[in-house]
């Protein structure tokens, strides 16, 4: 039993999932024209209509299948989804004259939906059409001063539809819309964590069978993990590989072999630095790069599968992030391409195993801790799998890996020191070709430039700068520049993302 999300093609359909997993309930999203018997396979408790970018007066709108809206179970459409119910309950659509993006207060609700809310609601708009004549047994529950139809209820028939996305953390007070979405579903709120572990194994166990699973780990908390879930799936079957590309952290390689050996997995660890630092000699441009990074991890792993093998299939701990931010193909852009995902080479041999790709990383960390992950990998900063090549900006050399190993490790272990690693999520150094003139020793200095940065967020798709203490920063810069002498200045990244991204390549 379940509900079930039918895709139209937002941005935002898999936040709606995850807001219910929140929650405590199970869905499951489908294409939006997913024939009736599959819908009814899943025994629907009640279906969300998603958002999506075409406009439902056009010919080839996407519909629910046949018989979809004819089912005795509570709906409710979101954008898209709520233009789609009232144009098929008999009201108008139309483009407005007046779009609406963004932030907007509602002038008035009320009805089932927004039980229990109270105070102002803020509203995250994306819609250009709107309703413009009311279906028969609808009433208007929300407005705002640019859409009069804001939101809309038929109770009688469990129908219900808002214009904004109550799914985006833009829409404070929509968890309470999705919430009273499930009451009158009557959805069990019992989609616990153990649940999802569970559906997992076994999503693994059907999809491998008898086969043998070779692991990319990296000694993150999704690969870790991730290594602890294949363990329960497939057992001995698994062996774990570390490709030490030489773009790791200052002594990262002994720490991560420490880290990992306790979890009681096959572990091997490749050198692989000459083959890696030879492909990117003279590379400066940061989408080449990351592609000839993600194709020599592939050639790295069909190595190591020659040498333990024939492995079929390829594991990687791959989350939501990695796949929106790499592929055009759920109606996003490509912003840069993972390694994992859209830097993969397109010979690629290996089934991949991912069954974390649909999570988000605050989600994989609720895992870790369900299957006993230490503390000390669970909490990690993420570290991308390029590692320093894309906080290098330009061609890396030796010299300049050498440098940034030095600058990072000072900033990492002064966060360590002062007690603030943890006051925020992710912290990085970042060598740029910037050289500036300086005067150190009564002697004139030109050197690099050297970036920290230091950020706040839950699921890595948004993230605030963080408001590091001046004074650690103070003794940063200080340590930083008497330390690694090819540095004479240091400044701190105050951007957020967006406009920013977390890395700067
Ligand atoms: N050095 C590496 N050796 C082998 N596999 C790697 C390596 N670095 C990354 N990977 C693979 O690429 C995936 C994506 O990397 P990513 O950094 O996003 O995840 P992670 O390293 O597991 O966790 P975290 O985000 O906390 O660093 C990893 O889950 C792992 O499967
Ligand atoms: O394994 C990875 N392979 C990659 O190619 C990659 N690019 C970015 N990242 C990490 O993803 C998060 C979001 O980063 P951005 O804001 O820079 O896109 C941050 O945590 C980044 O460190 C990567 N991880
Ligand atoms: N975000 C949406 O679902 C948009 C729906 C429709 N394309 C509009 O512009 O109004
Ligand atoms: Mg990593």
């Amino acid at each position: 039993m379940s509900v079930v999300i039918l895709d139209f093609g937002s941005q935002y359909t898999r936040l709606i999932a995850r807001r219910f997993r929140e929650l405590g309930a199970y869905s499951v999203i489908l294409p939006g024209n997913a024939p009736l018997e599959r819908i009814q396979q899943e025994s629907p408790l009640g279906i969300v209509l998603s958002g999506g970018p075409s406009s439902v007066y056009d010919e080839s709108a996407p519909k629910p299948a046949p018989g979809v809206l004819d089912l005795d179970v509570p709906v409710l459409g979101i954008c898209y989804g709520m233009q789609f119910l009232a144009q098929q309950a008999g009201g108008d659509v139309k483009r407005a004259g007046r779009r609406e993006y963004g932030k907007a207060d509602l002038t008035r609700y009320g009805g089932q939906l927004f039980e229990g809310v109270v105070g102002e609601f803020v509203a995250w708009m994306s819609h250009s059409d709107s309703v413009t004549r009311l279906p028969e047994g609808y009433e208007v529950v929300a407005e705002t001063d640019d859409t009069p139809v804001t939101a809309i209820e038929n109770t009688q028939r469990r129908r219900y539809g808002v214009q904004f996305h109550p799914e985006v953390v833009h829409t404070p007070k929509g968890t309470q819309l999705l919430l009273n979405f499930l009451k009158v579903c009557a959805a069990p709120l019992d989609w616990t964590a153990e649940h999802i572990v569970e559906e997992l194994v076994q999503g693994v166990q059907e999809q491998v069978g008898e086969g043998k699973v070779l692991l990319g780990i990296s000694g993150g908390v999704d690969s870790s993990t991730l290594a602890l879930l294949l363990a329960r799936a497939v057992g001995d079957r698994l062996t774990a590989v570390f490709i030490d590309h030489g773009l790791l952290r200052l002594g990262e390689r002994e720490q991560v072999e420490a880290a990992l050996t306790p979890l009681g997995v096959h572990l091997v660890t490749v050198d692989a630095r000459e083959q890696f630092l030879g492909a990117l000699a003279g590379v400066s441009d940061p989408e080449e790069k990351r592609k000839i990074i993600g194709r020599e991890f592939i050639r790295a792993f069909e190595k190591e599968a020659r040498e333990y093998g024939p492995f079929d299939f390829l594991a990687q701990g791959t989350l939501y992030p990695d796949v929106i931010e790499s592929s055009g193909g759920e109606g996003a852009a490509n912003i840069k391409s993972h390694h994992n995902v859209g830097g993969l080479p397109d010979d690629l041999a290996f089934k991949l195993v991912e069954p974390f790709r649909t999570l988000f990383k605050d989600e994989v960390r609720q895992i870790a801790a369900l299957l006993g992950l230490p503390d000390h990998i669970r909490m990690r900063h993420p570290f991308p799998g390029p590692g320093l090549a894309i906080r290098i900006l330009g061609d890396i050399t030796p010299e300049k890996l050498d440098i940034l190993k030095r600058v990072d490790d000072i900033f990492i272990s002064g966060l360590r020191e002062f007690r603030l690693y943890d006051s925020c999520s992710q912290a990085l150094a970042v060598l740029t070709p910037i050289r500036s003139v300086g005067v150190m020793g009564d002697e004139r200095t030109y050197s690099y430039t050297c970036a920290l940065r230091a950020v706040s967020t839950d699921d890595f798709m948004t993230a605030e700068w963080a408001r590091l203490p001046y004074d650690f920063l103070s003794t940063m810069s200080n340590r930083i520049v008497n330390q690694v002498h090819e540095i004479n200045r240091v400044v701190y990244d105050i951007t957020g993302k967006p406009p920013a991204t977390i890395e700067w390549e």
